[in-house]
Formats: C-alpha cells, sequence, structure tokens
C-alpha cells in the first residue's frame, strides 16, 4: 500500500507527519511508527505524528502523536508547530490557529516565516501530575533521585507530559544512551518520563539535551524545553515574565513564563520534504 507524508522538523526534532483528517489514524500506527523512524533503514524520524479533523468547536485541527516507539505522547512542542504550520500551507491559511492536542487546544500565532509561537498552557510539579511515586506529593522541586548507582537533584514538571529536569555543569559531556534509558524506565515515573539535561549559561540562556521517553535522544524537545525553563524558574535561576533563550542541538527555542505558570514557546516549523513510500 502507498502512504503519502510530509517530513517535518523543528529544531531538528523530525516526525513524519500524515494526513488523517479523513481516513482517521491507521490501525496499525504503533508498527507503522516503529517502522517508518528507523533510520538508515526507511524514512527516519524521532516518530510520526497524525493530523487528524478537530474535536473542539472552533480548533482547525488535532494532532496525534507516537513516539519512534510506538508509545503514544499526550504533546509534542516542535510537533505542534510543524501542524500549524501544515495547515497554514494546506489550505488554512490563518495567522492564528488553533490545534487539539492530548493535553487540550494549544493556539498558535505565526510570527514569520517558518517561525510559530505556542501557547503551552500550565505547567505542574506535583506529583500527582506526572504521575511520580515514592517521592512525596510534591511540588517536586531539587528532590533527590537515585539512578543505578548515582544520586541526581531533579525537578520534576508536567506540561501536559511528564519531564525529569536536571541541572548539570557540562551536557556536551554527558552519555545519554548511558544514562537516558535508567531514568526513562525508573520506578518512580510509572509512565516513564522525559528527561532534559541543562547547563545554566546565564539567567536568561540555557544549553539543553533530552533523552525523550520513547524515542531516545532527540535534537530538541519543546515540551522538555518549556519544562526546562519551568523548573529554573522554580529553582530561582531563571525569571518569570522575560524570554529564556534554549540553545538545543537541533536549534533555538525560545520560552517565556507568564502569569499563572503560564508558557509561551517560541521556534521554528520547517517542511524538509512530502512523498509516498509503499508500507
Ligand atoms: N519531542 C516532543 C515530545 C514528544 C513526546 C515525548 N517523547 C513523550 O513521550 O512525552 C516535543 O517537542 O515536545
Amino acid at each position: 500500500m502507498k502512504l503519502s507524508f510530509t517530513k517535518m522538523q523543528g529544531c531538528a526534532n523530525d516526525y513524519i507527519y500524515l494526513d488523517c483528517r479523513e481516513s482517521g489514524v491507521p490501525e496499525n500506527i504503533a508498527a507503522l511508527s516503529q517502522d517508518l523512524s528507523r533510520r538508515h533503514f526507511s524514512i527516519g524520524a524521532d516518530g510520526i505524528i497524525c493530523i487528524c479533523a478537530p474535536v473542539t468547536a472552533g480548533a482547525d485541527g488535532r494532532m496525534r502523536i507516537f513516539n519512534a516507539d510506538g508509545s503514544e505522547a499526550q504533546m509534542c512542542g516542535n510537533g505542534v508547530r510543524c501542524v500549524a504550520e501544515w495547515l497554514y500551507t494546506h489550505g488554512v491559511a490563518k495567522e492564528t490557529l488553533v490545534v487539539d492536542t492530548g493535553s487540550g487546544p494549544k493556539t498558535i500565532t505565526r510570527k514569520g516565516r517558518q517561525l510559530w509561537q505556542v501557547e503551552m498552557g500550565g505547567y505542574s510539579a506535583m506529583a500527582a501530575a506526572l504521575p511520580a511515586v515514592n517521592m512525596g506529593e510534591g511540588p517536586l522541586v531539587d528532590c533527590p533521585l537515585t539512578v543505578e548507582d548515582r544520586t541526581w537533584r531533579v525537578t520534576c514538571i508536567s506540561v501536559g507530559n511528564p519531564h525529569c529536569v536536571i541541572v548539570v555543569d557540562d551536557v556536551d559531556s554527558l552519555k545519554l544512551e548511558d544514562i537516558g534509558p535508567a531514568f526513562e524506565k525508573h520506578p518512580n515515573f510509572p509512565e516513564r518520563v522525559n528527561t532534559e539535561f541543562v547547563q545554566i549559561v546565564d539567567s536568561t540562556h540555557l544549553k539543553m539535551r533530552v533523552w525523550e521517553r520513547g524515542s531516545g535522544e532527540t535534537w530538541a524537545c519543546g515540551t522538555g524545553t518549556c519544562a526546562t525553563v519551568a523548573a529554573l524558574t522554580e529553582l530561582g535561576v531563571c525569571p518569570a515574565g522575560e524570554d529564556i533563550h534554549v540553545q538545543l542541538r537541533g536549534g533555538e527555542l525560545i520560552i517565556r513564563v507568564l502569569s499563572g505558570k503560564k508558557l509561551l514557546m517560541t521556534g521554528s516549523a520547517v517542511t524538509v520534504c512530502e512523498g509516498v513510500t509503499e508500507v
């Protein structure tokens, strides 16, 4: 069977986008994501994002995100900007769009060519929001977490999906493939967790790497970048109400914490190619 797709990336966090507005999400989507995400052997991506018909009145579309291991996540920050760009270039020529996600509708505003700003909604550091267990009710800010034989100081943040943020001296020297899986599958996170390692350059500039639940190291994570800035705001490092510039392996995202602990994210959304593959 032939399958049409669009490959898009936001800060090099790349997904295969499928137009499922009329057809619905393929029944074998988990297997499809595992198969098509394989680098070197297939299209290669961090997963699949299905663009579906909206469920909320007035929304322009809905996204469902499947990681490279086939698991479904609630939300993808880099993906939601790409969905806005895809809708914009496929007939929904509005400067502000609303996209339904697994963590509620998000409003996305076009700020320039291939540049979008997302109202990400609020964050929470409470254990029940992630969920996290064996760590108390929270807020889970600067808590000890023993992973294999080392104890780290972690701040746990939900932005719809779960994140564990760790401040380190030097992100480049970390061997994420060695330490990432043990965080992801730590028993304190029954639904697994995304893990962000962040180096503080100064109070408004950060450098971050991420080990994503279900996809391994990716070159950027939008929700992870939001969670990182939220964590560093809770830790008193980053000021709320100011733009925080976060350097990722694949580019820069700008995050601002607004009043009410709400997050605003600005970043690129780029179409790589459109194609047809045999599945
Ligand atoms: N890369 C994404 C997040 C994708 C989902 C994540 N791996 C999860 O399982 O929660 C982003 O840009 O936010």
